[in-house]
């Protein structure tokens, strides 16, 4: 048995896609698949993203998203403090690190054998070893460097000067604990990937994820410098409706039409979350990017400004 690929079958952190031919290779995928199965390896073999995940060593082909929203509207800037929610595997967390922390830092740590990266898993075991590393790193580091810390339920494997957290963001100790991490430093960029896991219930699932965008919002508010730069990741109820009906204009456009009005008619989380941003930051934008797939409910609010916003949306 080739070692290597044994090695990747038991990689918790493993990429779908190789894991998928590993496995093939050793003999230990079923002979017939389910069609959702096959659909979705089809569609990763041909995504272009996972691709160039792949050729680029990014984790996900979820980290072309934050690419594309930061090439659009450049928040991510060198000695930024990131903060990523909901960051397991990784892919986000990478792409922030490259942008906001000095090159030539990550390449020392590299050359000198350490990856640079600090991880607590929440445990009370482990508190007090991560938090005095914290604090030992806040009052040694750059001030004009950049930060980058990784909040997820799920365990990330290490990268190279991020600091990883693993515990629920949902409860208010991890964002105690991501504030002790921060030190004195206020935070530019508040991103949140967070999704739950889907019931397949569409109203339930909205919801839950709205929550996490809320979650999200409140700790923003509480640790953004202003001007600072919100992300976060919604999903929309309605986009089913849309991805089921015909690509035809006429048809997009009577959905699109009839969701307008029934969001104006009965108000929605979706709209009040709108308005709260729209209250805090200066530009609200509804972001699509190309890497994330057509047919998914996903879409992310980009907000600018922070401290900048109307009181009240007009
Ligand atoms: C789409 S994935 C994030 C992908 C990531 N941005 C990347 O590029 O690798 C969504 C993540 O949100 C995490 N998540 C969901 N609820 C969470 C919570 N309450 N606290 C922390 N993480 C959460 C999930 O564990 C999952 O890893």
């Amino acid at each position: 048995m080739d070692r290597s690929l044994a090695r990747l079958v038991h990689h918790p952190f493993a990429p779908p896609l190789q894991l998928y031919q590993a496995e093939r290779a050793l003999g230990l995928l079923p002979r017939h698949y389910s069609s959702s199965s096959k659909q979705w390896l089809t569609r990763q073999r041909n995504d272009p993203f996972v691709k160039a995940a792949q050729s680029q060593h990014y984790r996900a082909r979820s980290a072309f998203k934050l690419v594309q929203v930061n090439e659009k509207h450049k928040f991510l800037r060198r000695g930024a403090v990131v903060v990523d929610c909901g960051a397991a595997p990784g892919g986000w967390a990478q792409v922030a690190a490259e942008k906001v922390i000095k090159r030539r830092r990550i390449v020392e740590e590299l050359e000198g054998g350490d990856n640079g990266s600090r991880g607590s898993n929440g445990n009370d075991s482990n508190k007090s070893a991560s938090r005095e590393s914290v604090d030992k790193d806040n009052s040694t580091t750059d001030l004009r460097d950049g930060m980058v810390i990784a909040i997820d339920l799920l365990p990330i494997e290490p990268i190279p000067n991020v600091t990883i957290i693993q515990a629920d963001f949902l409860e208010h100790k991890t964002q105690a604990n991501v504030r002790r991490a921060l030190g004195n430093r206020q935070v530019d960029v508040v991103c949140s990937d967070m999704a739950p896991l889907f019931s397949g219930n569409h109203s339930a699932d909205h919801a839950r994820s709205m929550e996490l965008c809320e979650s999200a919002l409140d700790f923003a508010e509480k640790v953004l410098k202003p001007g600072g730069t919100f992300l976060c990741k919604v999903s929309q109820c309605h986009q089913p409706l849309i991805s089921l009906l015909p690509s035809c204009q006429f048809y997009q456009f009577i959905a699109r039409l009839t969701i307008a009005i029934s969001q104006f008619l009965m108000g929605g989380t979706e709209q009040e979350l709108k308005q709260s941003l729209h209250s805090r930051f200066r530009i609200v934008r509804h972001e699509k990017p190309e890497a994330s797939r057509k047919k998914s409910t996903e879409g992310f609010f980009l907000c600018l400004g922070f401290g900048e916003g109307k009181a009240r949306v007009a």
